[in-house]
């Protein structure tokens, strides 16, 4: 059983990702900008986005982070979306989700420019990428891919099956594991709640991927001996004996499945730390142009 490393493998990309911005700076070329709104005060949140800011920092883009009580209105937002889409110093921009229940999250997503979405959640980009067309991918999935690419695992002809259909990681995961690329290429089944007998799909796959949310969800009698896990749950569960009070756990029943496993991922250090480098790669390309010229 091989662990995939997502800890080392993110720094190794924002590693290759600040020489690139130490050559750019070198040729007096657009430094990669960064910002990120959020709303509200949930601790997940205010972790990701500050780790997002310290990356940023770390690797020699600028950042600039906007921050907003929960009781702001959807025209405000709007109004910000409005002026980091005109800004000319900021390549790329996040809205941390979830948006409060009083915000359409749909209206905001769509109201950020394609060539700025760097999450790539505005359906332009999602459109673009269920075509093959360039387009910022989003980054766990595009964290995922990386995974695999880096430690060789072999995915051509492979059964992937997909556990959740959110819109950020099942769904378009989904569909990169069956386009004809490496990684890529397998036969994907996407099971979600619906689902009749989960372990029974599970169970032949040769590679899982699980989004759901739901701590223990993926049990070692639902996989297959040598099978390869990418766990992207990341619950916080309460913990009394750490200081911050919770810890986080992933889908997989971590410690009965990964025995049996060929490649897995842990939470933490898995997936979560990827999805901060391929944001840095989306803004890095939304920097040079690259994707949409
Ligand atoms: N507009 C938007 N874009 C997002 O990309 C987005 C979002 N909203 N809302 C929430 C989810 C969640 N997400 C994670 C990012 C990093 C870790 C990560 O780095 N996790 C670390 C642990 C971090 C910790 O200690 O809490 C790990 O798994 O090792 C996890 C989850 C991005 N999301």
């Amino acid at each position: 059983m091989t662990l995939l490393d997502g800890k080392h493998t993110s720094e190794a990309i924002q590693q290759e990702i600040a020489q690139e911005v130490e050559a750019i700076k070198e040729k007096g070329g657009k430094v990669p900008h960064l910002a990120a709104v959020l709303i509200g005060n949930d601790g997940g949140s205010v972790t990701y986005v500050n780790n997002k800011v310290l990356a940023c920092e770390r690797i020699g883009f600028g950042s600039t982070l906007i921050r907003y009580e929960d009781t702001i209105t959807e025209e405000e937002l709007l109004n910000k979306i409005k002026e980091l889409n005109e800004d000319e110093v900021v390549d790329g921009f996040i809205v941390q989700l979830p948006l409060p229940k009083h915000i359409n999250t749909e209206k905001v997503l769509e109201a950020i420019d394609p060539r700025k979405d760097v999450d790539g959640f505005h359906p332009t980009n999602v459109g673009r990428m269920v075509a093959g067309l360039p387009a910022y991918l989003p980054a766990t999935p595009a964290g995922i891919l990386q995974l695999l690419k880096r430690y060789e695992i072999e995915t051509d002809g492979k059964h992937c099956v997909v556990v959740g259909r959110s819109n950020i990681v099942g769904s378009p995961m989904s569909i990169l594991m069956a386009k004809a690329a490496y990684p890529g290429n397998a036969t994907v089944t996407l099971c979600h709640r619906n689902t009749k007998d989960l372990g029974y799909h599970t169970r032949q796959a040769d590679i899982i991927i699980t989004a759901v949310g739901k701590p223990g969800l993926l049990t070692a009698d639902m996989v297959k001996e040598g099978a390869v896990v990418i766990d992207v749950g990341t619950t916080r569960v309460p913990d009394a004996s750490r200081k911050s009070g919770y810890r986080l756990r992933g889908d997989v029943d971590f410690d009965n499945v990964a025995p049996k496993c060929s490649y897995i991922t842990p939470v933490p250090g898995g997936v979560g730390p990827l999805t901060i480098a391929m944001l840095m790669q989306n803004t890095l390309r939304a920097a040079k142009k690259e994707v949409y010229g």
